[in-house]
């Protein structure tokens, strides 16, 4: 179920690829361009932290959730979705974080 929903907002903000940017909130932020939506992603992430440190689990919730969302429109901008970071996180499923930066080439 839950993966359904990141298929199914990651094919709506495909479809608004070639929409009006007045039509919709998602082209208009296509419209604009990578730096809005990075600058949206930046905001999102201080909602988050500041909605953590009041210590609510609700608006955590709604902020990280505007975060993700704003995260998944930065990735179609890049013609990625949200399939291919859940993928990633398959990759890495059991190594654990401490051994994989040990692995790391020492630079
Ligand atoms: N999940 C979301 C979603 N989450 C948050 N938002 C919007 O993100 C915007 C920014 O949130 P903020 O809290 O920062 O609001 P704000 O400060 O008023 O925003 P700014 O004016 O500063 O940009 C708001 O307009 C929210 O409504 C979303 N807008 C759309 N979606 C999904 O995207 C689909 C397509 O949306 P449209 O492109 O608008 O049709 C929708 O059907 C939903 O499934």
């Amino acid at each position: 179920m839950d993966a359904d929903v990141l298929k199914t907002l990651g094919d709506t903000l495909e479809a608004r690829r070639d929409a009006e940017p007045q039509s919709s909130y998602v082209a208009s932020l296509f419209h604009k361009g990578q730096d809005a939506i990075l600058k949206k992603v930046i905001e999102e992430a201080g909602e988050v932290l500041m909605a953590a440190k009041d210590g609510d689990k609700l608006p955590l919730v709604r902020e990280v959730a505007d975060l993700w969302f704003h995260s998944m429109v930065l990735l179609a901008y890049n013609g990625l979705r949200a399939e291919d970071v859940l993928a990633e996180l398959k990759r890495r499923e059991g190594t654990s974080g401490i051994d994989e930066k040990n692995a790391r080439p020492k630079g």
